[in-house]
């Protein structure tokens, strides 16, 4: 359920605005997230649901606004700790184009962990392990242009969650795919999030995507309308 107690929250923002030219992108836009909540921002095209993902994960810097996670400000980060933040705590799922060509499906589920410091042997058993609640350690030799649209998906789930995030934020990340793949890549990356304990912020045009969400908001014209019970 829908709380305004932000201080419960693993991850709150209060009064985001964000404008580019003259589009309010974020218009005082205000979300909570609980440890281990699984959300779906949902809204139409361009009502800013990409922009509040980008400002709660510290990669879009608000104009207004506050983005508190663990309690403290994001902004109060300098630009390396809030990186360092990032990668020790956040995952990432895009809609395409996020896997690294020359790589194989194994490297890159395991590149967040290298780059994060640490070793191969040690990167790449907890991205096999992933790998394989994905559903895709078959193919983990194969480099990502040898693999389906869904197997791609999945190695990007199995990186996101590799280095047990505590929040994965994912932007359309079945937008790629059919009905069936992207149903299985919703099941598995919310099954393997909860499994794990990690919090999801999800975007999403489609309400069959949302349903695997706890929780959906609906942003409109930069704001944020919580959707409890209304589903
Ligand atoms: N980097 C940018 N430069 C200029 N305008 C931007 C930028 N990012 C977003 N916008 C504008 O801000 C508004 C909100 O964009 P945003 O991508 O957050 O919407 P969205 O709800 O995610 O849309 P979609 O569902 O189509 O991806 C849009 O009018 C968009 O054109």
């Amino acid at each position: 359920m829908f709380t305004s107690d932000t201080s419960r929250a693993l991850l709150s923002a209060q009064g985001l605005r964000k404008t580019y030219g003259s589009t309010d992108a974020l218009d005082g836009a205000d979300f909570a997230l609980m440890a281990g909540e699984v959300v779906a921002v949902m809204g139409p095209s361009g009502s800013g649901k990409s922009t509040l993902l980008h400002c709660l994960a510290g990669i879009v810097p608000p104009d207004a606004g506050t983005v508190l996670y663990q309690g403290k400000e994001m902004s109060s980060l300098s630009d390396a700790d809030r990186s360092a933040l990032r990668r020790a705590d956040f995952g990432f799922v895009f809609q395409f184009g996020q896997l690294v060509p020359e790589l194989t499906c194994l490297e890159n589920a395991a590149l967040p962990l290298r780059l994060a410091g640490a070793q191969r042997k040690e990167a790449e058993a907890a991205a096999r392990n992933r790998l394989q609640q994905l559903e895709v350690d078959d193919i983990r030799h194969h480099r990502p242009g040898q693999v389906s649209g869904g197997q791609g998906q999945r190695v990007a789930v199995a990186r996101a969650l590799a280095g047990d995030p505590r929040v994965v934020f994912a932007d359309e990340p079945t937008g790629a795919l059919d009905s069936v793949n992207g149903d299985r890549v919703m099941q598995l990356l919310t099954d393997a999030a909860r499994q794990t304990g990690a919090a999801v912020v999800l975007v999403t045009h489609e309400a069959r995507v949302a349903a695997f969400a706890d929780r959906e908001i609906v942003v409109r014209d930069g704001k944020v309308r919580d959707m409890a019970g209304a589903a």
